[in-house]
């Protein structure tokens, strides 16, 4: 049964039928907060989800349909999908079904549009449906409808950004102190982490949403394969001691530029001034640096995970969408990626003490011209475990790349360098 909704009817519309896939920690906060600001023009009707006996939540409505049989939603007469699943299969599947029948979709899934949005765009446009996806940057900050409709007038020729509040969470954590997994399990039991967390500190969740924002804000279609992250489970207590020493703390950062037509990004930690707005961000925040050709730098900053915050962003999604709202459509080229920045560099080695090391390494490094910028070693460590930093002016990475080839060969190394970007 549909509740009816006075206001619309007055005006002869008639509310936009939801059925939410995956009752989980965004899905069940985006029936929280239908039920609890009902947004006109939104009728929660359907959820689906496996088992969904426990799942079932009275406060949702009385008219909603629990469901585990996806077939039977789909041919409902829901008018949008909203996806909340989470990885490529079986969500991928039901999307491609749901724009089939005509029904427009909204989802928070980075990892399937980064690598089938323009596929399921085109999809949605031959069936005359809708495909929103809002939520897949940035959780709760509304970078995409910032770079769809405000900053469509801009050519983008940067992206800088802490795009996972996992990592934000667990880096700003051990920046205070903390250690790695009982954070990380801290992260995964509030839900900000996805269901296998290699996707967050593995990189791979923040290169998805780098490979969506290069393809609304660059306008160029990346295969998010081609961006190889390096893990945050590199970084360790040390790496924070040596960062603060040398001014700056430890984020995982996203980055993307355009230039002459080349396209370079990585994703990775990365040594932050903390001057910088960037490493002022705390707990499950993230900021997203965009400079336009025209307009500068305009940076975004909110909560990039979690329930609630994700939620707002897909309900803003579903609201366009019951006020007639369309995608603005984005013109875009594919686009080979390279890793190639010119940046500094902070490289941290763990060695067994003897003489010659820094001679070594000094040989390498000026073998590529590569100009040295700080060497700092602190008091207090053993002779046979001994940490100390490099740090060196920008650089090509191949070139530092070169360099460190050459130096993982050193026979007192007792594991390979550790090398991070810094950002100025
Ligand atoms: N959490 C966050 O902060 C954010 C999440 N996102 C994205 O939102 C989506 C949902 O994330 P989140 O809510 O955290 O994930 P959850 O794991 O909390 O929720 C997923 C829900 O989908 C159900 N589900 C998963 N697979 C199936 C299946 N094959 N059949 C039926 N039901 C299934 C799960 O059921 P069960 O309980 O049995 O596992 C669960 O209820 C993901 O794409 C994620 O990347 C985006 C931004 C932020
Ligand atoms: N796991 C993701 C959730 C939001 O996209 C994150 O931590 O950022």
């Amino acid at each position: 049964m549909v509740q009816s909704d006075p206001a619309l009817e007055s005006r002869g519309l008639r509310p936009l039928r939801i059925a939410i896939f995956g009752f989980g920690t965004v899905g069940s906060s985006v029936a929280r907060i239908v039920a609890e600001c009902k947004p006109e023009g939104l009728q929660l009707t359907h959820v689906f989800n496996r088992n969904v006996a426990r799942k079932r939540a009275d406060w949702a409505g009385p008219s909603v349909v629990w469901s585990e049989d996806a077939d039977a939603v789909l041919a409902s007469d829901a008018d949008v999908i909203v996806e909340l699943m989470g990885g490529l299969d079986p969500a991928g599947g039901f999307i491609r079904r749901a724009l089939e029948a005509g029904k427009s979709v909204v989802t928070a899934n980075k990892k399937l549009i980064a690598f089938h949005g323009v596929e399921l765009e085109r999809l949605a446009a031959r069936h005359g449906g809708h495909l929103k996806y809002g939520a897949a940057v940035a959780g709760g900050i509304p970078v995409i409808p910032g770079v769809e409709q405000g900053l469509a007038g801009d050519r983008i020729e940067k992206i800088e950004g802490i795009l996972n509040g996992t990592c934000n969470f667990i880096l700003s954590k051990m920046d205070a102190g903390a250690e790695y997994a009982p954070v990380l399990a801290e992260a995964q039991a509030k839900g900000y982490a996805e269901a296998d967390p290699t996707e967050d500190v593995g990189g791979f969740d923040a290169r998805a949403k780098l490979a969506i924002l290069m393809r609304l804000a660059m306008r160029v279609e990346v295969d998010p394969d081609e961006i190889v992250p390096r893990p945050i489970t590199e970084v360790t207590a040390v790496d924070f001691s040596y960062a603060r020493d040398l001014g700056c703390t430890i984020r995982q950062v996203a980055r993307a530029q355009k230039t002459n037509g080349n396209v370079a990004a990585t994703v990775g930690p990365t040594l932050i001034d903390l001057h910088s707005p960037m490493a002022w961000s705390r707990g499950t925040e993230n900021m997203v640096i965009l400079s336009g050709h025209y307009g500068g730098d305009v940076v975004f900053s909110g909560h990039g995970a979690g329930g609630h915050p994700t939620a707002v962003a897909v309900v803003s999604d579903l609201v366009a969408l019951a006020h007639g709202s369309r995608r603005v459509e984005i013109p875009s080229q594919k686009a080979k990626v390279e890793a190639e920045f010119d940046v500094p560099h902070y490289i941290r080695f763990l060695v067994n003490d003897r003489p010659g090391i820094v001679h070594e390494i000094t040989g390498a490094l000026a073998r590529e011209s590569i100009n040295i910028r700080a060497i700092v070693q602190k008091a207090g460590y053993p002779a046979n475990a001994l940490p100390f930093v490099v740090t060196v002016e920008p650089c090509k990475s191949s070139a530092l790349q070169r360099a460190l080839a050459s130096i993982r060969t050193m026979d007192c190394l007792l594991e390979p360098p550790l090398d991070l970007q810094m950002l100025e």
